[in-house]
């Protein structure tokens, strides 16, 4: 049996860009010669080969061509040239409500869909009960999907997908339309599929689920892969690369420079051990400017400047600055406060500095109460 599940060979896609599209018939009389249009090159010269078992993820900045390699993939659109081969059974998740039919109730489109992908009616009826049940969609599939929130469409759409069969999934980001349970219970049944044999492409903005889920990851930039390998390795990259085209597209001052502080830490009840042992103090910040510090004053004293940390709950944790380079990234930062006087009320403040003129962007306070060997307020 072959091993290779995806093969991409050569393959380069172009859409046409239309600009100045006449939308009446008098703008077309009129301007019938002179539409412009440009040839844009999504994808250009790629060669992967994915291996029957891996799960691998497609990051890379909005408009990069990850869905576009998907699709391609799937067999929904066609490259200009070269080509790609599937081996396996191959079942996607791309659009939401792709693939259904809006007056069909779900119970209806899962016949439909599971029929389409070859399963017998036999087969269907013994797979409805545990398809509805993953889906939890309760009485609501004898409703017409037309009616369905996209939470509920993405429930039915994965829940179909995942009994079916397939040897090969393709995913796109539709994950993130669900609740929290679900996407937790999706994360979960894709870690199964990933354990079993099934092969998996996924699209994902979500690092962490790509660092949790997937064994490679293929960064696509301006067209091409940029990198491809180990998805720890790949993400910083791809995130510093991002931080270099950033800066280099801030020209001028930064018109509205806007942050937040949080603070998750010291926690009520944490036990001071020692008075020599510093109180850890976490939290994380937001901002949109990159040259930004982070100092932390106890009772007014400046004691430190916080420290980076990375945080597999907060997304984009990576820069040695603190505020982030990315728009609205967010970075996790500790810092060790000796605390000189042991019991009674204290104060921390983060204040978050610009670096370009030393002014205040934002700042947040918490006091902490110590009684004994513990913080109770
Ligand atoms: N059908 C189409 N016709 C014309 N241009 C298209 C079409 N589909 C995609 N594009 C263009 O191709 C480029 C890549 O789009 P694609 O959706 O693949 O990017 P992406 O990496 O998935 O982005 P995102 O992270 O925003 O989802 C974009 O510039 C987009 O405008």
């Amino acid at each position: 049996m072959n091993d290779i599940a995806i093969q991409v060979i050569q393959m380069s896609k172009n859409f046409k860009r239309i600009f100045d599209k006449p939308n009446t018939l008098k703008e077309r009389l009129i301007f019938w010669n002179k539409s412009k249009s440009e040839v844009h090159h999504v994808l250009k010269n790629i060669n992967i080969n994915i291996q029957h078992g891996e799960t691998v993820a497609l990051i890379g900045s909005n408009g990069s061509g990850k869905s576009t390699l998907l699709k391609l993939m799937s067999k929904i659109l066609y490259p200009n040239q070269g080509s790609i081969i599937t081996n396996g059974k191959l079942t996607s998740l791309l659009e939401l409500g792709a693939g259904f039919h809006p007056d069909f109730t779900g119970r209806e489109n899962i016949y439909f869909n599971a029929a389409i992908f070859g399963l017998s009616k036999k087969q269907i009826e013994n797979r409805m009960e545990d398809i509805i049940a993953f889906s939890e969609l309760g009485e609501f599939i004898d409703n017409p999907v037309r009616t369905y929130s996209s939470g509920m469409y993405m429930r039915l759409a994965f829940s179909v997908a995942i009994n079916v069969d397939a040897e090969i999934l393709l995913i796109d980001e539709i994950l993130a339309v669900g609740d929290q349970h679900f996407q937790d219970k999706c994360f979960s049944k894709l870690v199964e599929l990933r354990d079993s044999d099934k092969t998996i492409v996924i699209v994902s903005h979500s690092l962490d689920t790509v660092r949790r889920l997937c064994g490679r990851a293929i960064w696509l930039y301006n067209g091409e892969v940029a990198m491809d390998g180990d998805p720890a390795d790949v993400i910083d990259h791809y995130l510093d690369k991002m931080i270099e085209d950033h800066d280099s597209s801030q020209t001028g001052p930064v018109e509205k420079v806007e942050g937040q502080i949080h603070f998750d830490e010291p926690l009520m009840n944490e036990i001071v051990v020692d008075v020599s042992e510093p109180l850890m103090v976490r939290g994380w910040a937001l901002c949109n400017i990159a040259n930004t510090t982070l100092k932390i004053y106890l009772d007014g004293m400046e004691i430190a400047t916080a420290m980076r940390e990375r945080r597999p709950d907060v997304l984009m944790t990576y820069h040695d600055m603190y505020g982030g380079a990315a728009p609205n990234a967010k970075c996790g930062w500790y810092c060790p406060v000796k605390l000189n006087n042991y019991t009674g009320l204290h104060s921390i403040d983060a204040i978050l500095y610009n670096n370009f003129d030393q002014k205040i962007i934002t700042q947040d306070r918490i006091q902490i109460k110590i009684e004994g060997n513990q913080v109770i307020s």
